[in-house]
């Protein structure tokens, strides 16, 4: 009857997101892309940004965290309640220290007990610019073949264009009606 009436009425249910990725990965300009469909000018976020995206039946409440290096240890208040996260790459960052940084804020991430078992997509994003790391690349270099407590995905993206984030989107939705089905039974 729940779901007739959600049908009828086209009802969206809310899913919390938490975005992270270090500084300057694309995070904000995927969220507006998102939002308005149009790349905007960004600046450094300080803090988070909260929009609200909609794609088919859900609502992502999509909460993007600063990633410079003295907010990360902000990010895991926004791990719990997340009900998937996803980690923003910028792919076209070549500088060791860069990737360690990279693989180290994404253990800290998947490591929390915040949000155990979450779904994550990894936008392995700037795959527009020459000699990006490609998205095998990148689920080496996070480390994500090491992961097996909880569904994954690593979706290539350009977050100026836009490519790619929808198809990310359309992974974390199967994920979690899937997630959804399962607490039913
Ligand atoms: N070439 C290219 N540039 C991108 C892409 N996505 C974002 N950028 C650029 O990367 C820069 C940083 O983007 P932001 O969206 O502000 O990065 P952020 O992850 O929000 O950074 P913080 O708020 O500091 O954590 C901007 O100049 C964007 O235009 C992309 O897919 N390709
Ligand atoms: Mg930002």
């Amino acid at each position: 009857m729940g779901s007739l009436i959600a049908k009828l009425f086209k009802f969206k249910r809310d899913v919390n997101i938490t975005l992270v990725g270090l500084d300057a990965s694309g995070k904000t300009t995927a969220l507006y892309k998102l939002k308005l469909g149009e790349a905007t000018a960004t600046q450094p976020t300080i803090g988070f940004n909260l929009e609200t995206v909609e794609y088919k039946n859900l609502s992502f409440n999509v909460y993007d965290i600063g990633g410079q290096h003295k907010l990360r240890p902000m990010w895991h208040y926004y791990y719990s309640g997340a009900d998937a996260l996803i980690y923003m790459m910028d792919s076209s960052d070549l500088d060791d220290e860069r990737l360690e940084e990279a693989r180290a804020s994404f253990y800290d991430m998947i490591t929390s007990d915040k949000a155990a078992g979450v779904p994550v997509l990894v936008y392995a994003n700037k795959q527009d610019v020459p000699h990006a790391i490609s998205p095998e690349g990148v689920t080496r270099n996070l480390g994500l073949l090491k992961v097996h407590d909880r569904p994954w995905h690593v979706q290539g993206a350009c977050a100026r264009s836009g490519e790619g984030l929808y198809e990310g989107l359309e992974w974390l939705s199967a994920e979690l009606k899937k997630q959804k089905k399962r607490s039913r039974k």
